[in-house]
């Protein structure tokens, strides 16, 4: 049995360009995966199902899950017949805008590719894994990326700067699809964010990146589930920090640059609200498997 962990990013940046022929929309953002992770176990059957046994029951554990798409998809594409088990642990909240499926799936392809010594390389997987889901191909590598295309146009930045992230999570389900598809023409842009965001991370320059976060979507969010922003800016009050939402939410983080600041933010919003938790940047998952065991 082997284990991949599957991490949980936010969004830096994220702007919109213009919706695609295709449904989808073209985007611009910066990626950042954070310490918070979903844990998966793989191993190979005796006979040829791939089983998943997960200790979340409001997430189907069928072809609907996206850590079984990406072993069907892995076994098409190598040929191997062998059947797949998978033990998955969320830790990952569920539709959180954290990328959780996208990255359960990038860590069963990373995973299979070591458990069959296939030796497929990274940039093959994150081609396989677009197949399941525009962030998967970002969730194969982790650390920090420009995400463009559909986001699985990849620039990877490597960078000195590491944040504390301070996650608080509205208790609402948000669908990605309904967030991109309320986005008006006025969203979109042609002067992204990305850049300014990646020079502040190369400059380690810690005050500055979290007024620098900028996030197309928040606004969309926000206007359609008034208990998100209502939470927002009670944090705000709380923390005295800038408050942002991850991906299409509606998950919210604040940054700090110091491990004191972030847990004097930590008990402070523990006081007035649950489910808070802190984590902090990944910068290198590359062995972020713990192993054989
Ligand atoms: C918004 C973001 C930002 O990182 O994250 P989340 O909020 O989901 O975490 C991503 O773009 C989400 O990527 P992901 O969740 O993989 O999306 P997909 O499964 O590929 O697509 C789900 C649906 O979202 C819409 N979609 C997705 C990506 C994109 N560039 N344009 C789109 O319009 C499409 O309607 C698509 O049917
Ligand atoms: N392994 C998985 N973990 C979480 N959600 C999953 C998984 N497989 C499929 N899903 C479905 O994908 C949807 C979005 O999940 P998730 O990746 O957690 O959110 P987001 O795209 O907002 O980051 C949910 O509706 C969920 O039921």
């Amino acid at each position: 049995m082997l284990l991949e962990r599957a991490y949980a990013k936010i969004n830096l940046t994220l702007d919109v360009l213009r919706r695609r022929p295709d449904g989808y929309h073209e985007v611009d953002m910066v990626m950042q995966s954070i310490d918070l992770s979903d844990l998966v176990w793989l191993d190979c059957r005796s006979d040829s199902e791939i089983v998943l046994d997960l200790n979340a029951g409001h997430i189907p554990s069928d072809e609907r899950n996206l850590a079984v798409q990406a072993a069907m998809l892995f076994r098409k594409y190598t040929g191997i017949r062998a059947g797949v088990q998978i033990n998955l642990e969320k830790n990952i909240p569920v539709a959180a805008g954290l990328a959780g499926g996208s990255s359960d799936a990038a860590a069963v392809l990373r995973g299979l590719n070591r458990l069959f010594d296939t030796g497929l390389t990274s940039d093959e997987l994150a081609d396989m894994g677009a197949e399941i889901g525009s962030d998967v191909p970002f969730c194969i590598y982790g650390g920090t990326a420009i995400a463009r295309g559909r986001g699985e146009v990849l620039e990877r930045i490597a960078h000195p700067c590491h944040l504390y992230v301070l996650l608080i999570y509205p208790r609402v389900f948000v669908s990605t699809a309904d967030i991109y598809q309320a986005l008006q023409p006025t969203d979109f842009v042609t002067a992204v964010q990305s850049e300014r965001m990646v020079q502040a991370l190369m400059e380690q320059d810690v005050d500055a990146v979290p007024y620098l976060v900028h996030n197309v979507m928040q606004h969309v969010t926000f206007a359609a589930y008034p208990g998100v922003k209502q939470l927002a800016d009670k944090v705000e009050s709380v923390t005295r920090h800038p408050v942002h939402m991850s991906g299409s939410g509606p998950t919210l983080f604040c940054l700090a640059p110091t491990v004191q600041q972030a847990n004097r933010m930590y008990n402070a919003l523990r006081g007035v609200m649950r489910d808070v938790h802190l984590s902090h940047f990944v910068s290198n998952i590359s062995n972020s498997g713990d192993g054989e065991v």
